[in-house]
């Protein structure tokens, strides 16, 4: 279940101030957990996620920062801040103290037990002080880096494929030479013998 965390909790699991491939694979993880983006239909937000400098130029001029085409930390903390987007940040609670006292019942609550309940929890609209509550039954957190990364499938690699005819016309040569060769001798010798 989720609680409305602060951007730079979140923010924590990206190494501050570093940049590159890994921080930008996370940033990328991070992006679509946060469930404001995941339906996002635009395309520079997309291309901004991916990483291409333009669009990640883009973003860096609305947002006033450097725009070095670099997705950082720092950039990515401005851009949600920006969006006031709210990211689940994977705690855990133990609500089995709370069924009976539930307002909304403990039918919801057990429905939402055992997996991800952020859309629930949010769906609902839980006032300030249900969400200040939630620190009462607070577990513990997921440790994100546990989640299995997604392979990137590469296809297998296919036997290099010989371009280059020459050596395989050398060897086919003979095959229409040496009868030519024979039936030039055959011809030769008939000649000879003819004309003595
Ligand atoms: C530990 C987690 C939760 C806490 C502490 C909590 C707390 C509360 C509180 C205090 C209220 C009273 C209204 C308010 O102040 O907003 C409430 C109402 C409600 N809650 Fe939760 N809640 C939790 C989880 C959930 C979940 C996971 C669901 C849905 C699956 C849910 C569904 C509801 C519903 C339907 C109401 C009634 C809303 C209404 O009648 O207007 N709650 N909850």
């Amino acid at each position: 279940m989720p609680k409305e965390n602060s951007l730079l909790q979140e923010i924590g699991h990206l190494r501050k101030g570093s940049e590159g491939v890994e921080v930008h694979g996370q940033c990328r993880s991070a992006c679509i957990s946060a469930k404001k983006f995941q339906s996002e239909e635009d395309m520079e937000f997309s291309s901004f996620l991916s990483g291409t400098e333009r669009a990640v130029k883009t973003r860096q001029a609305s947002l006033g920062a450097f725009e070095d085409g670099i997705i950082t930390a720092e950039l990515l903390e401005k851009l949600f801040m920006a969006q006031g987007a709210v990211v689940p940040n994977f705690h855990v609670y133990d609500v089995t103290k709370f069924l009976e006292d539930h307002p909304g019942g403990d039918d919801v609550l057990l429905s939402a037990t055992g997996k991800d309940a952020t859309d629930d929890f949010e769906d609902v609209g839980h006032s300030s002080s249900a969400r200040a509550m939630l620190d009462d039954f607070l577990v513990g957190d997921i440790d994100t880096s546990t989640f299995p990364v997604k392979q990137k499938y590469s296809p297998p690699k296919q036997p290099h494929y010989n371009q280059d005819k020459t050596s395989e016309f050398i060897i086919k040569l003979p095959q229409f030479l040496v009868p030519l060769a024979i039936l030039g001798l055959a011809f030769g010798i008939h000649l000879y013998s003819k004309s003595t």
